[in-house]
């Protein structure tokens, strides 16, 4: 059998050699690191080879992510005529037993549902590296995840999961500096784990290793999950957004116009959205710290803290940072609306009519002391509370999240609950000036 070389060269090996293994046949395999050189004879005859059954877009890709890395690579397809015309020349395309024959990992890039055709190929595959990169259409498609149903079919060979979370355009790119460079990797077989885990190394992918094959399920989840943890929030945002907009509009429009005859309807695209806006971002805001004092309150009222919390509570104290982000998008929006209120032409009218009154009263200066302070203060208070809000916003953010220490994260914390409180403030005084 076909096995992977180490060699040393002039450089060191500063990669992982596999620990012989009763299922591991090779006693040093390893992935050569791009570019290092043999001192020895043809460097090209120590290229490891990665096998990949499957011709299409996955494959290509990661064809040319390995020839890039200094990998040779060998494809197996039904049909290696046509399949050749679109890879490049240098590689391998043949047939599934010759393809398998030449590695000992094999990546296999064809859907699940094709996954019958390596029963034929059982006896080749034996105590080799099978690397599962299928991904599903829904989540929790099966009732075993794809990497565990591989294992199940071939129990003799060593399944491995990974890379499905890399879309075939990302395995492209060079040097993407983001999350997408994250490859999940998790096998039974922990030689093997470390062994592909070095390999998404040096084809410049960051490995996380998460265990044993169990955690497949997990992993083919996460390229199909759409925002997980913001069903929650979002509709909390919707329901309050509802609820307070129709309250207002009642408020605001139905009642002048029953009780009064007053058609107030231009209200309902600005000044309406408005209020409710600043309304739902302070009720999402007060929800974020209510989860911690229900939480804390559990606890005092069982004397302990090593009792669960309930199923609901757990979800809400979950929810928070996108609760407090959905709070801070609301505002942040807020802000837009009341900078566009006198752009309207409904205020300038109004400040024509009162004018108008002004002049037909005879009055001369129209300034109010007690009116122009609450303003100012309001405008103030709201400016300082999105001030506080962002920084809450900013500090959501992984990369400064990890940067602070535990007691900046709560100093951080106590100002938000400043920013709730000033917030507060500021509404209050936007509802008596309203009255
Ligand atoms: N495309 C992507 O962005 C990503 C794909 N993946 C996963 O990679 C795997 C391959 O995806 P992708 O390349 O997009 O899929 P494609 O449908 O483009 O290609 C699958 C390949 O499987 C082979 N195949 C098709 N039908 C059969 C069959 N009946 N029996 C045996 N082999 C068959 C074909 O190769 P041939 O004709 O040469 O035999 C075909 O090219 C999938 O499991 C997918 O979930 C994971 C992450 C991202
Ligand atoms: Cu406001």
């Amino acid at each position: 059998m076909d096995s992977i070389s180490m060699m040393g060269g002039r450089r060191s090996p500063v990669f992982f050699t596999a620990p012989s293994s009763h299922h591991l046949r090779h006693t040093q395999a390893c992935f050569l690191p791009n570019g290092t050189k043999s001192g020895v004879g043809d460097a090209d005859s120590f290229r490891p080879t990665v096998a990949i059954l499957g011709s299409g877009d996955f494959s290509k890709c990661l064809t040319i992510r390995l020839l890039r890395y200094g990998f040779h690579v060998v494809v197996g397809s039904r049909n290696p005529k046509v399949a050749a015309q679109s890879f490049p020349h240098v590689v391998d395309v043949t047939h599934h037993e010759d393809a398998v024959g030449k590695a000992s990992v094999v990546v296999l890039a064809i859907r699940r549902e094709h996954y019958s055709v390596l029963w034929d190929l059982k006896h080749l595959l034996e105590g080799k590296i099978l690397v599962d990169v299928s991904n599903n259409r829904r989540v929790n498609q099966y009732p075993e995840s794809n990497a565990e149903y591989l294992a199940s079919l071939l129990p003799d060979s060593i399944t491995v999961k990974g890379f499905n979370v890399i879309s075939a355009w990302a395995m492209q790119q060079s040097c993407p500096k983001d999350a997408s460079t994250q490859v999940f990797i998790c096998s039974d077989s922990v030689e093997a784990r470390q062994q592909i885990m070095e390999l998404a190394r040096q084809l410049n992918f960051l490995p996380v290793d998460m265990g044993t094959l169990s955690s497949s399920r997990d992993i083919e989840n996460i390229p199909i999950q759409l925002f997980p943890g913001w069903k929650g929030p979002v509709l909390a945002a919707v329901a309050l957004s509802i609820f307070f907009f129709a309250y207002s509009f009642v408020r605001d429009v139905i009642h002048p116009y029953v009780k009064h005859k007053q058609s107030d309807f231009y209200k309902i695209p600005i000044e309406i959205v408005n209020r409710t806006l600043p309304t739902v971002a302070i009720t999402l805001l007060a929800l974020v710290y209510l989860a911690g004092q229900l939480a804390a309150a559990h606890q005092l009222y069982y004397g302990t803290k090593y009792r669960h919390f309930p199923h609901w509570l757990e979800g809400w104290l979950q929810s928070r940072k996108q609760l407090g982000l959905l709070s801070f998008f609301l505002a942040a929006v807020h802000v837009v609306y009341s900078l566009c209120l006198p752009m309207r032409r409904s205020e300038r009218y109004l400040m024509l009519n009162t004018a108008y009154q002004q002049v037909h009263a005879n009055v001369e200066n129209g300034w109010n002391e007690e009116e122009v302070w609450r303003v100012e203060m309001y405008v103030s208070f709201g400016i300082m509370s999105l001030g506080l809000l962002s920084l809450l916003a900013v500090t959501s953010i992984p990369s400064v999240h990890s940067t602070l220490n535990w007691r900046e994260f709560s100093f951080i914390q106590t100002l938000d609950a400043e920013c709730l409180s000033l917030r507060g403030v500021e509404e209050c005084w936007r509802a008596t000036r309203v009255q």
